[in-house]
């Protein structure tokens, strides 16, 4: 029996891009004996209803956009317990997961790429009541606004550029927070946080640290103090860019995480609003989504190849 592929694109992620190479797509599904089911988003959160509700009936969902469709595709497949393989095609205007996943930018090869490739286990965050799949992260959001679409895609880039290095960190908001894990407590004031799956980030590799492994069950977690003069400052900045440790920077590795603050915090679930919030609880729910991969790509896993889907 033919195998059913349900395929999920945004058409207008990355300008349309997808536009041009979608029969060119659609064939190769086809060529690689799966029965297609195509929807295009049709609005914000169109992909998670359509992934939540039709995934049982598919062995394969393939999601094409940018971060926010793979986002949306991959809380429908948790919210609605799916268990079914995923694939991705970048096509949106950023695409910061995909190089964690070594993905090709190419369409077509990233498409022949699941049609022949082997899915491996990937860990999820849960996020209070939402998912992410590589990053939740709050603080250094002030100057932009929520407002315009444009300027949310460019979230976590614009947030990396300002930890790369400029004057800026003293003259954004902090919140006064405690973050609780399974083994440890404290308090402070923070200005910038970061709970991540991922070996970049905004396109910058440093900020997640080195060792990072996408099916550990654990997140890397970044959280940095506000600086109180311009020598802190400097020891921030260049810890960041891999030098010496500081102690305004915690850094570790957890499964779980919770973050109480006195006044609510704006979000961000990869790379997309992700809610004002006092108390967030965060949460590794390990090995919980199935992407297919290129065979014998280098991405970051303990686990093995788990099979060949063909
Ligand atoms: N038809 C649609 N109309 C409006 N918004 C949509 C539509 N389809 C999807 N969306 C929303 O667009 C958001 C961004 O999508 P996505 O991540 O795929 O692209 P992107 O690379 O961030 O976007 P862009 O290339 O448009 O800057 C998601 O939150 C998604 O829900």
């Amino acid at each position: 029996m033919e195998k059913k592929l349900l395929f999920i694109f945004n058409a207008r992620a990355g300008k349309g891009s997808i536009k041009s190479r979608l029969i060119d797509i659609i064939d190769i599904f086809i060529k690689g004996g799966y029965e297609v089911t195509v929807h295009s988003t049709q609005a914000y959160q169109d992909g998670l209803r359509v992934a939540k509700k039709r995934a049982g009936d598919f062995d394969l969902i393939v999601a094409s956009g940018g971060d926010g469709t793979l986002d949306e595709v991959v809380t429908g497949l948790m919210e609605g317990n799916h268990k079914t393989l995923l694939g991705y095609i970048p096509a949106g205007s950023t695409n910061d997961f995909a190089n964690s996943l070594h993905v090709s930018k190419n369409m077509l090869q990233a498409a022949t790429d699941i049609v022949e490739g082997i899915p491996h286990a990937f860990d999820v965050g849960k996020f209070n009541d939402d998912f992410f799949v590589y990053i939740a992260a709050f603080g250094l959001f002030t100057d932009v606004s929520y407002e315009t679409n444009q300027d949310l895609k460019n979230i976590l880039g614009h947030a990396a550029y300002i930890l790369e290095g400029t004057q800026r960190l003293f003259n954004i908001a902090s919140y006064q927070l405690k973050v609780e894990t399974k083994d440890t407590s404290f308090e402070g004031d923070f200005i910038f946080g970061m709970v991540s799956n991922a070996t970049s980030v905004g396109g910058f590799r440093k900020l997640t640290g080195p060792d990072v492994l996408l099916d550990d069950g654990v997140f890397e977690v970044l959280l940095i103090r506000r600086p109180k003069n311009i020598l802190e400052l400097n020891e921030i900045i260049t810890a960041l860019l891999g030098g010496a440790d500081t102690s305004n920077i915690e850094s570790f590795k957890t499964s779980y995480l919770k973050i109480t603050s006195e006044t609510q915090i704006s979000w961000t679930l990869d790379g997309e609003f992700g809610g004002e919030h006092r108390e967030v609880e965060i949460q590794n729910m390990n090995h919980a989504v199935n992407i297919i991969l290129k065979k014998d790509e280098k991405v970051p896993l303990i686990q093995a190849n788990t099979g060949n889907i063909k």
